[in-house]
C-alpha cells in the first residue's frame, strides 16, 4: 500500500499552546492599557483627529533580543523628544517573508542555526515585546504565519501585511480579525490594486481556520478590521513615493471608497534596497507632507544600531553586534538625525499654518 499523506513531511512536532506561553510571560494591566492607548493613538492619526505623523522605525528583523532592547532604549529617548509632532512606533519584526529561501526570522529559528526551536522563538519574542512595552515604546510587526498572532498580537500596536502576502486570501482573513490597525504593502511588482483589494477584503467579516488559546484547530469568525491603510514600498517598476505616485495612490484609494491615507516605506524598492537612499525618500516625503499633503500619515525606516547588513553564516556567534542580518539598515545616529529633522520641519510647518 502506498502512503498518500505526509509524503513530503520530515516530521511534525507538538508546540506549546498560546495560553501556556501567555501564562509564562504575562502582561500587567498597565502594559495592556499602554498597548490599548497606543493603538488608539494610531487610529486617531489614521482618522485625522491627531495631526502627528507616524514614524515606524527599527530593524529590518530582530535577531538578537539584547541588541533590540539596546536599540529600543535609544529610540525611546528620541521618541519622547519628538512626541508632539511624531508618534514613533518601533519595528519589531520577527517573521521574514523570503523571496526564495533564507532565515525566516527569530520566531522560526531563534538560534539562527536551522534548529527551528519555535517554542523558544515565541518565548523570546513575547518577552522582548513585554520589555519594549514596559519601556513605553509601541511595537509594529509583520503578521506572516496565521498562527503567530495568538502568541504575541496582544503586545503589538500596529501590524503590516507584506508585499509578498498582501494578495493572499489567508492573510486578508487573518488581518480581518487582528486587534490593531493593519497596513498593506503594495505588491513586489508595484501593483497598488492588491493592497486596495486587501483593505476591502480585510475590512469585512470572514470565517476561516485558526487556532484557539489552547492550540486546538477551530473556525474563527472575524468582525472585519476597519483600520486598514496603504503602505507604498515601491516595486519592480521602481520607487512610488514621488508626488505623482502619491497623487495617483490617493486617487485610487478614493475611487475604491477607501480612506485616503497612506504611509511611505522609505526602504525596500523605494530605496532600491540601498540603505543610504532612505534619507532621500524620508526628506522628500516629509516635504510633501509639510507642503500640505495630509494624506501622508506616516513613514517607515529600516534602521539599526550600525549601518548596512551582514551575512548569517554557519557561526552565529561571529556576527557583528548591531548589524542587520536581513536588509541593510541606516545606523542609529542617522535615524536620530532624521527623526529630529522631521520634528523641526513639522513644527515649523505647524507654526506657519497658524
Ligand atoms: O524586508 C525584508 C526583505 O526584503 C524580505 O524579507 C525579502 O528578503 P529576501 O529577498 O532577502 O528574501
Ligand atoms: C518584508 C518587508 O517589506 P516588504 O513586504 O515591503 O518587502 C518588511 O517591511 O520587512
Amino acid at each position: 500500500m502506498h502512503q498518500t499523506d505526509n509524503v513530503n513531511v520530515r516530521s511534525i512536532e507538538k508546540l506549546v499552546s498560546p495560553r501556556e506561553i501567555k501564562v509564562e510571560i504575562p502582561v500587567t494591566e498597565a502594559t495592556q492599557d499602554f498597548i490599548f492607548e497606543s493603538r488608539e493613538q494610531v487610529k486617531r492619526i489614521l482618522s485625522g483627529e491627531d495631526d502627528r505623523m507616524l514614524a515606524v522605525v527599527g530593524p529590518c528583523s530582530i535577531h538578537d533580543p539584547k541588541m533590540a532592547l539596546d536599540y529600543a532604549h535609544r529610540l525611546k529617548q528620541v521618541a519622547d523628544e519628538v512626541s508632539d509632532r511624531l508618534f514613533v512606533v518601533m519595528r519589531v519584526y520577527f517573521e521574514k517573508p523570503r523571496t526564495t529561501v533564507g532565515w525566516k526570522g527569530l520566531i522560526n529559528d531563534p538560534h539562527l542555526n536551522d534548529t527551528f526551536d519555535v517554542a523558544h522563538g515565541f518565548r523570546i519574542a513575547r518577552q522582548l515585546l513585554v520589555d519594549i512595552a514596559e519601556l513605553g515604546l509601541p511595537a509594529a510587526s509583520e503578521a506572516l504565519e496565521p498562527i503567530t498572532p495568538q502568541y504575541i498580537a496582544d503586545l503589538i500596536s500596529l501590524a503590516s501585511i507584506g508585499a509578498r502576502t498582501t494578495e493572499s486570501p489567508t492573510h486578508r482573513q487573518m488581518a480581518s480579525g487582528l486587534s490593531m490597525p493593519v497596513g498593506y504593502k503594495n505588491g513586489t511588482d508595484g501593483s497598488l490594486q492588491i493592497a486596495l483589494d486587501a483593505m476591502t477584503s480585510s475590512g469585512s467579516p470572514h470565517s476561516f481556520l485558526g487556532i484557539d488559546a489552547e492550540g486546538a484547530t477551530c473556525v474563527v469568525h472575524s468582525k472585519g478590521n476597519p483600520w486598514g491603510h496603504l503602505i507604498l514600498r515601491g516595486g519592480r517598476s521602481g520607487p512610488n513615493y514621488a508626488r505623482e505616485d502619491i497623487k495617483d495612490a490617493i486617487a485610487q484609494l478614493e475611487k475604491a471608497n477607501l480612506q485616503s491615507n497612506l504611509l511611505v516605506d522609505c526602504s525596500h524598492a523605494n530605496s532600491n534596497k540601498d540603505h543610504t537612499q532612505q534619507r532621500n525618500v524620508w526628506l522628500d516625503v516629509l516635504n510633501q507632507r509639510t507642503e500640505g499633503n495630509r494624506s501622508i500619515i506616516g513613514m517607515m525606516l529600516e534602521s539599526n544600531i550600525s549601518a548596512g547588513n551582514q551575512k548569517l553564516g554557519a557561526e552565529p556567534s561571529a556576527l557583528t553586534y548591531g548589524v542587520s542580518i536581513t536588509d541593510a539598515c541606516i545606523d542609529w545616529d542617522e535615524t536620530a538625525e532624521l527623526l529630529r529633522a522631521a520634528h523641526t520641519q513639522l513644527s515649523e510647518a505647524a507654526v506657519s499654518a497658524t
